[in-house]
C-alpha cells in the first residue's frame, strides 16, 4: 500500500535571531487528516516554527512541505492548499470585513459569486454580520482573530495552519469555530494549530508536539503524549522551563 503523504513535513527547520536559537532543527510530521495541537510555554520557538513551516519567514536550514510540495520551491501550490492564521496579522485596515473577504477570495482567484457566497457565511458563522460596516482598524482584538479565521478557511485549503486561533475569541464564537474545524477534520481536512489552553487541545487534538526551548521534547498521538494523566500535568512535567517559581513576591499582598 502506499503511504499517504503527509499533510506537514517538516524537516531540520532552524532560525536564529542573532546569538538566540528560536528552533533547532525540528522535523515534525502532520498526517494527513490529523488535527494536530503544538503546545509549549511563552518564547518555546511555536510561532517560529509555524512562520516557517507555511513559507512566511525563511528557515535558516531545513524544508517544508504542505502534502509534499515544498513550501519555498514550489510556493504557489503550496499557498493553494494552505489556510493559515499567522500569529500578527497584517491586514488591510482601512476596509470593512467583506471587502477583506472578497478581496482575499479575489486574489486567491475565486469567482465573483463563490466569493459572495462564501463571505456572507463566513461572516454569519464569526458573528460579524452585525459589524459589516466597520472597518478592520476598528475591530476588537478577538474580532480580528475571526476575520483572520474566516480568510485562511474562504478559498477552502487542504490543510490548515492556525497560530492561537481562538486567542481573544468570545466562548459563543470559539464554540462555533471548535465544531467548524471537527467538521473540517472529519471530511478529510488537516489542522495544526498552536495553542496555550490544554483542556481545549485535548478536547480538539487527537495528536500533539510539546515544544520547549526551540525543540520538540514529545509528540505523537495525544493518549500516548499524556499517558495517564492529564495534558497539563504532562506538559508541566516535560517543560522545565525554570518558569518563575509560585514562592515569590513576599511582598504581594502583604
Ligand atoms: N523577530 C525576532 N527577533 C528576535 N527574536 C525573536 C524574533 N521572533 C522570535 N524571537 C525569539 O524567538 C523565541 C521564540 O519565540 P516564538 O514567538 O516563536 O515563541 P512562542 O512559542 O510562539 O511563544 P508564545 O507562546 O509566547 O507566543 C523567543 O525567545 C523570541 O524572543
Amino acid at each position: 500500500m502506499q503511504p499517504t503523504t503527509a499533510a506537514l513535513s517538516l524537516r531540520g527547520l532552524h532560525k536564529a535571531f542573532g546569538a538566540k536559537v528560536s528552533v533547532d532543527r525540528v522535523s515534525l510530521d502532520v498526517p494527513a487528516g490529523a488535527f494536530y495541537g503544538i503546545v509549549g510555554p511563552n518564547g518555546a520557538g511555536k510561532t517560529t516554527l509555524l512562520s516557517m513551516a507555511v513559507g512566511l519567514l525563511r528557515p535558516d536550514a531545513g524544508t517544508s512541505a504542505v502534502l509534499g510540495t515544498d513550501v519555498w520551491s514550489d510556493s504557489v501550490q503550496a499557498k493553494r492548499d494552505l489556510g493559515v492564521l499567522p500569529d500578527s496579522l497584517a491586514m488591510p485596515e482601512f476596509l470593512t470585513g467583506r471587502e477583506v473577504l472578497t478581496f482575499m477570495g479575489r486574489l486567491r482567484g475565486l469567482a465573483r459569486d463563490t466569493v459572495d457566497a462564501r463571505a456572507q457565511e463566513l461572516l454569519a458563522v464569526m458573528d460579524l454580520l452585525g459589524e459589516e460596516r466597520t472597518l478592520v482598524v476598528d475591530y476588537s482584538t478577538g474580532m480580528r482573530r475571526k476575520i483572520g479565521l474566516a480568510t485562511a478557511l474562504l478559498h477552502n485549503p487542504r490543510v490548515l495552519v492556525l497560530d492561537e486561533p481562538f486567542e481573544a475569541v468570545d466562548p459563543v464564537s470559539s464554540l462555533v469555530l471548535r465544531r467548524i474545524l471537527t467538521r473540517y477534520v472529519a471530511r478529510g481536512g488537516a489542522v495544526v494549530l498552536s495553542s496555550h489552553v490544554m483542556p481545549l487541545v485535548e478536547q480538539l487534538c487527537d495528536s500533539v508536539a510539546v515544544m520547549s526551548q526551540g525543540t520538540i521534547v514529545a509528540s505523537g498521538p495525544l493518549d500516548l503524549v499524556r499517558g495517564n494523566g492529564t495534558l497539563e500535568e504532562a506538559f508541566t512535567g516535560l517543560v522545565e522551563s525554570g518558569a518563575g517559581s509560585s514562592e515569590g513576591l513576599p511582598w504581594l499582598g502583604n
